[in-house]
């Protein structure tokens, strides 16, 4: 056990791309915690998917030895938090666990969305922020400017800024003087009651689902009996131990520590983050403050392109579940994709990762949905139905009213693309909050609805700014709007996968955008084929995609019999990836395409 003095508690916070995994792992290489011969780049970033996209994913945690320049020893954890809006919550978690921040701003770009939604987490988490210029190795670096705007923009004092090349390890080791002089180390009671924190958890193939715990006050010991709060639910603990990074048992974990336990639970469900946990005999009855799990807010449906395959999908989803307590997923069936699951992410992102996943690690091809947020129908009798799926919409002589999740935006982008920004957030339906300056850059402030950012909103802010903004957000609660369901009919078969929800007096427009966009996508038949876009029953845009005139085995004129024949199997491949409604085949990749919108 390590006195309390003597260790620092710290996490990272950045923009995406700023550098916070080099960083990490630069302080890692400098404290010698991992010999070099085993140092990979981006040692805490341990999924497949997150070194090939360099995103950080799921919160990592390292413990750090070092040896301070005043002579004394100190243990440093870090915890990693993710970078990404979609995973919002799992920062602010990650945040109570620690007393300190490192802010790491690019020297190069300055201030982003990004920045101040996670420092604003850290600050309310009353973290002391040592604030962190880095990549000074290159030549556009500009320390001056953006210590500056850190102090306009964000408000804390940017005087004592570390310069820093995570890259050329220039400034790393003034940035572990720093952890050890600036950050507060940790309170606790070694002899209370047990009260640790469960900041995360996820599954292990060899051991089952391994806890990350912070220790508030007292010991916890291999072989105690803990229970957890929330659920009073009692585990006898296998194992404790730290991350080096790799797991390191040890025999105990005491006050201000930060480390994990295995105890033989069954399923990551059955952990609840920021729920307390203590011994069970004389254990606290004094819970953490209140935590809330994470909700899903984007739904779509996953069906396989070869519906043999559901129960490999099944199986696949259960395992990613085991391992991920904020996705949700439930059996649907659909009149036009067959047996699937309609799932439930905390965001795009999110979305993209498992669907890459199950892509990937499970070799399913898969046909994506519409994705779609919760809309709250009220109906005549009184009664409300959270509506996940726009194909479960009740007839609407039962509905009241409807209305969407909104959200607050901020948007930061260099003034010569504003106007093309605010365009942008007019045309989702968004409402300016706010509008301010920071040297050369605006910062808007929107309210807008969810369904109009969950689709491609981030892809087109991206496009229009040259990749220059960039955007955060947060829930803001629900409002009434005037919402209707626009069904998709093709070759006069309802299609349920093509049906969304949209804004009464867009729909026209997106009707419109979405059968021209399926005549391109749908190859032609041999016979005419009707697209039309519909509310109720009344058609309000209408397409048609005409018929083949030949056969395209015809101008073989059944001589040649291997050129017959691979054109039939070029055709049979490029079916495989469509899947027929009524007698019309579509392509697997029409379900996402014809819902982008090019604004
Ligand atoms: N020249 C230079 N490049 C750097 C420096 N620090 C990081 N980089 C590069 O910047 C890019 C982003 O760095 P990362 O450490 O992956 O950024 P991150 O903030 O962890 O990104 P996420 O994990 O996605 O949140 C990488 O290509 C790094 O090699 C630096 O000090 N100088």
């Amino acid at each position: 056990m390590t006195d309390l003095k003597n260790i620092r508690n710290f996490s990272i916070v950045a923009h995406i791309d700023h550098g916070k995994s080099t960083l990490a792992d630069r302080l890692i290489q400098e404290t010698n915690t991992v010999a070099d011969r085993d140092m990979k780049e981006q040692m805490l970033d341990s999924m497949d998917i997150e070194r090939e996209r360099g995103i950080t994913i799921k919160a990592n945690t390292v413990r750090i030895e070092y040896s301070a320049d005043n002579g004394e020893e100190y243990i440093l954890n870090l915890i990693d938090t993710p970078g990404h809006v979609d995973f919002a919550y799992e920062v602010s978690r990650s945040m109570r666990a620690v007393e300190g921040s490192l802010l790491v701003v690019d020297s190069t770009q300055g201030v982003e969305a990004q920045t101040l939604a996670n420092v604003y987490q850290a600050i309310d988490a009353d973290h002391e922020i040592v604030p962190i210029l880095n990549k000074i190795d290159l030549p556009a670096s500009d320390c001056d400017r953006v210590a500056e705007q850190i102090e306009d923009v964000i408000g804390i004092d940017a005087s004592g800024a570390i310069q820093v090349s995570a890259k050329t390890g220039q400034g790393i080791h003034e940035t572990l003087e720093a952890i050890v002089n600036e950050l507060p180390a940790p309170q606790g009671d070694p002899d209370a009651p047990l009260k640790a924190m469960l900041v995360d958890s996820w599954y292990d193939a060899y051991l089952g689902v391994i806890v990350l715990i912070r220790v508030i006050d007292g010991k916890l010991k291999k072989g105690e009996r803990i229970r957890m709060l929330s659920t009073n639910a009692v585990y006898p603990v296998d194992r404790v131990g730290v991350f080096t990074p790799e797991m390191k048992p040890i025999d105990v974990l005491g006050p201000g520590e930060i480390g994990f336990l295995t105890a033989s639970i069954k399923q990551v469900r059955d952990t609840r983050v920021g729920d307390t946990i203590t011994h069970e005999k004389k254990g606290t009855t004094d819970a953490l403050d209140g935590f809330k799990p994470a909700q899903p807010v984007v739904f779509c449906g996953l069906f396989p392109v070869d519906s043999a395959e559901f129960e490999d999908l099944r199986d696949s989803i259960e395992k990613l579940a085991l391992n991920d307590a904020s996705f949700s997923y439930e059996m649907e069936t659909s009149a036009a994709l067959g047996f699937g699951f309609r799932c439930g992410f905390l965001g795009l992102l999110h979305l993209e990762v498992i669907r890459d996943r199950i892509e990937r690690e499970y070799n399913i091809e898969l046909i994506t949905t519409a994705p779609s947020v919760i809309y709250h129908v009220y109906m005549k009798d009184g009664s409300m139905i959270e509506l996940h799926n726009p194909a479960d919409m009740p007839d609407l002589s039962t509905v009241d009213h409807m209305e969407e999740p909104r959200i607050k935006a901020t948007i930061l982008v260099p003034d010569e693309y504003l106007g093309d920004v605010l365009k942008l957030c007019q045309d989702r339906r968004g409402i300016q909050l706010d509008l301010t300056y920071a040297g050369s850059r605006a910062m808007a402030v929107y309210d807008l609805p969810l369904n109009e950012v969950v689709f491609d909103f981030y892809d087109r802010l991206k496009s229009v700014t040259k990749g220059y903004a960039s955007f955060d957000y947060q829930m803001e609660g629900y409002r009434e709007d005037n919402l209707v369901k626009m069904s998709v009919l093709v070759n006069d078969e309802p299609v349920d996968a093509l049906s969304t929800m949209v804004h009464r007096d867009r729909a026209e427009l997106r009707g419109r955008a979405m059968c021209e966009k399926l005549k391109d996508l749908i190859p032609r038949h041999m016979f005419k084929i009707p697209i039309q876009a519909a509310i109720g029953g009344k058609v309000i845009a209408r397409e048609t995609l005409s018929a083949l005139r030949k056969d395209v085995t015809a101008k073989c004129y059944g001589g040649d019999a291997t050129r017959k024949k691979k054109l039939l199997e070029k055709q049979k491949k490029g079916k495989k990836k469509m899947r027929q409604f009524g007698r019309v085949d579509i392509p697997q990749e029409a379900f996402i395409s014809a819902l982008k919108m090019d604004d």
